[in-house]
């Protein structure tokens, strides 16, 4: 790429097409990788023969590939003894995930893995995959399985440069999600499997995703060749394999009914200015559910929603609050539960991979969050957009201004290029 006549942005793009017309997805630029996803299965891309040709060879003697790149992080962690990062980015449904996977798979090839180990560390990353993926994926508009939240898989290494562990760190978790989806996007995939799986939905009293409301805001509720019964029987395998035992895996599922129950609880103005009461008897029911299903007292539970306390130096003030406060208050409550319980879900699939606390070096590998970009979008998704693009922006400028210093890497006349190809790429995003 730095090698165009004409830098700019109808020449970086036209590159890029015309080598994805040959079949070349990958185009460097300097150390960074531009990949164009096919949308297709390129099997002989990524098998053992691929992976041994780039095996030790210096960056830029083959073709581009995510290969190189993670070969070239190996090969730095070992001679320098120094901890690597890669960085995934891009929109929704640019393949970032499926990037993020094909780099832990090479290095897990060129790493090995310690004796003693029976199952190698990208078997275990990815057999909790679909766990991760039923509590944090959803479909977009964009990608029929998106991840929902920022994912940095961190690699661990021993003296020798064998893989001793891995612990997979997740933040951002869309939690506005559980509670309101635009048109044409569902929810959280675990809602819907629960709501398939029969005897199961039965015993939670569940029915079809159109009568809840937190699924109900768009019409989609089925995925072109996904069957949610039988995710859920794959998302319940994921929980055995990563240890989950059966008590832990039907609470589990109890609050992702309780999350639909609560959804169901309308408020009407209360008989004193500025209150609210529950609304009929179905509200009601779904309260009573909510509350049988989450273990707690439902007047305690109700009154989470229609009160707010505020603290003062005297003491604590309870105050009623108005029906649309209390939608916010029941709101509040269904997504914090849901987050919490995804970092629980998190904190069980580490344990199961089995971190190396004493490890000598790491490689992480950080899949950032996708952005979207419609006529109209969330506040929320604008805010978590501009704080990554800000994160890339920084990093980004204290790396080329570190080798323009140091004359390092390719020179500072191609630094200067290939930082005015990634402002052309990031401008588009913005
Ligand atoms: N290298 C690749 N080879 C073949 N298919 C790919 C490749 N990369 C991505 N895809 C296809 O594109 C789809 C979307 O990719 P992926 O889920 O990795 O996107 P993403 O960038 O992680 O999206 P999001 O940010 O929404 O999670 C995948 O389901 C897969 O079918």
């Amino acid at each position: 790429m730095t090698k165009l006549v004409y830098l700019h942005e109808p020449g970086v793009l036209c590159n890029l097409a015309l080598r994805y017309r040959l079949n070349e997805i990958y185009t460097y630029t300097g150390r960074i990788l531009i990949a164009v996803n096919p949308f297709a299965k390129l099997p002989h891309m990524y098998d053992m023969h691929m992976m041994e040709q780039y095996r030790g060879v210096q960056f830029g003697e083959l073709s581009p590939h995510v290969f190189a790149i993670a070969d070239a992080s190996y090969r730095a962690m070992v001679s320098e003894n120094c901890s690597q990062s890669i960085l995934v980015s891009g929109e929704s449904g640019a393949g970032k995930t499926e990037t993020t996977k094909l780099i832990m798979r090479y290095l897990t090839f060129v790493g090995g893995r310690a004796i003693g180990d029976i199952r190698s560390v990208e078997q275990q990353v990815l057999e909790s995959n679909p766990l991760l993926e039923a509590f944090g994926n959803a479909r977009t508009v964009r990608n029929d399985n998106s991840s929902r939240f920022g994912k940095f898989v961190e690699i661990q290494f021993n003296k020798s440069g064998r893989i001793s562990g891995a612990a997979v760190r997740t933040y951002l978790l869309e939690r506005s999600r559980v509670v309101q989806i635009s048109e044409s996007e569902r929810n959280y995939h675990c809602f819907y499997q629960l709501c398939a799986s029969g005897k199961d939905a039965d015993k939670y009293k569940l029915a079809h995703p159109q009568n809840f409301y937190y699924l109900n805001q768009s019409h989609m509720y089925e995925l072109e060749g996904v069957n949610d019964a039988e995710e859920y029987l794959k998302t319940r395998r994921a929980m055995d394999i990563v240890g989950i035992c059966f008590s832990d895996q039907e609470a589990i599922f109890r609050i992702v009914a309780a999350i639909l129950h609560l959804g169901n609880i309308e408020f009407s103005p209360g008989k004193e200015f500025d209150s609210s009461v529950i609304k009929d008897e179905k509200c009601k029911f779904h309260l009573q559910m909510a509350a049988d299903l989450l273990m707690v007292d439902v007047n305690l539970l109700l009154s989470t929603m229609c009160y707010r306390t505020i603290k003062t130096p005297e003491g604590n003030i309870i105050k009623a609050v108005d029906s649309s406060a209390a939608v916010i208050g029941r709101d509040t409550l269904a997504k914090t539960v849901y987050a919490r319980l995804f970092d629980w879900l998190v904190d069980n699939i580490n344990k199961s991979i089995g971190q190396d606390m004493e490890s000598r070096s790491q490689i992480g590998v950080l899949d950032i969050y996708g952005f979207e970009c419609f006529k109209y979008n969330s506040c929320a998704s604008i805010l978590l957009m501009k704080s990554f693009n800000n994160i890339l922006i920084s990093m980004f400028s204290r790396w080329s201004r570190r080798n323009i210093k140091q004359k390092k890497l390719i020179g500072a006349t191609s630094t200067l290029l290939i930082t005015k190809i990634y402002w052309i790429l990031l401008k588009r995003n913005q």
